[in-house]
């Protein structure tokens, strides 16, 4: 159950030279991304375009946001899953506390937040923080078009409507000598997710059963990108939704900030016929991206690991052959 420093874990550097469409150099970056999200499910990627000084401002921002007091966090509330404030409880993490914006490519969305944590509703808050949601969503695209380049397929493949939730957190660092969790194992149920944080390692991705990679040494321009279970069943399986957690030790407490893809309600999660054959039957029937999302909130998910959720909801037994 150790963590496994030998395997090499894949660092994509996506520099602005090799990312016109249809270069050699983005070839060679789209074939890199599809190896990292079958084999690992997630990647860190090197990207200079989000500049660090405004990574750096958001992290104080949220160090500013944690002060906030309680009675305003809690009125960051959603009925949509995971979209809310939660703070530090035995269900995720005593360390855990999280605020989530949906929509936050969208300023006025930012605003409403940043309104009901402060009086004034802090204008410089809602202007770092749109920038790099607005930044990281772009990124997200990107890496979404090299995925469809990589396995041959149109635009239209991967089209759907969808807003980006961004998640700011902060883990407290545990009791001295401790090593303690400060997130649970899990697979993300939105498309896909960006994780940025600041400097301190503690995310940690599954590798193999029960061998887990701490990711460490992170550039100051890294973020990591994570295949969501959406995305492996739109991918046919070919795609993994791997399993990570957060680890906390030492002394200092952890800053991240995540942006994940939400697909607006009615989207529908449907393999490319492009991605089915004999060779790779369809596994999952079309399903309702939303009936997904609230299915892993409900109480019949909690019986199932968080990687199981995604077949139990949708895997089509035995699979059709085209
Ligand atoms: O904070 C991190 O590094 C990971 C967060 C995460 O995995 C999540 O919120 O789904
Ligand atoms: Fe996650």
């Amino acid at each position: 159950m150790g963590v496994n420093a030998e395997i090499e874990y894949p660092v994509i550097e996506f520099r602005s030279s090799d990312l016109k469409r249809g270069t050699d150099g983005w070839n060679c970056l789209c074939k890199r991304v599809r190896e990292a999200c079958e084999t690992f499910g997630s990647f860190e990627v090197v990207y200079e375009k989000i500049s660090t000084e405004v990574r750096e401002e958001v992290f104080r921002l949220i160090k500013e946001l944690v002060e906030v007091p309680v009675e305003r966090k809690q009125k960051n509330v959603s009925p949509v899953p995971f979209h809310g404030w939660v703070g530090s409880s035995p269900q995720i993490s005593l360390l855990y506390e999280g605020f989530g914006v949906g929509d936050a490519s969208n300023y006025d969305s930012i605003k409403s937040f940043a309104q009901l944590m402060w009086p004034d509703g802090y204008p410089h808050f809602c202007d770092i923080v749109y920038t790099l949601a607005t930044q990281m969503e772009e990124l997200n695209k990107l890496i979404w078009l090299m995925i469809i380049d990589s396995y041959g397929l149109g635009e239209e493949s991967l089209k759907m409507s969808y807003t980006t939730l961004i998640r700011m957190v902060k883990y407290m660092a545990p009791p001295s000598g401790k090593f303690e969790s400060g997130l649970f194992p899990h697979t993300d149920k939105p498309i896909s997710t960006l994780i940025c944080e600041d400097k301190i390692s503690g995310l940690e991705i599954e590798v193999k059963d029960g061998q887990w990679l701490r990711l460490s040494n992170l550039s100051p321009s890294s973020f990591v990108f994570m295949v969501g279970d959406p995305f492996k069943a739109w991918s046919n399986g070919r795609l993994k939704s791997g399993m990570h957690r957060v680890m906390m030790s030492g002394d200092k407490d952890r800053y991240s900030i995540a942006a994940f893809a939400v697909p607006n309600k009615g989207t529908i999660i449907k393999a490319p016929k492009e991605l089915i054959d004999d060779q790779h039957p369809q596994l999952y029937k079309d399903f309702d991206f939303m009936e997904y999302f609230f299915f892993t909130a409900s109480d019949i998910a909690k019986r199932f690991n968080s990687n199981q959720q995604i077949d139990a909801f949708a895997a089509l037994s035995p699979p059709i052959s085209n």
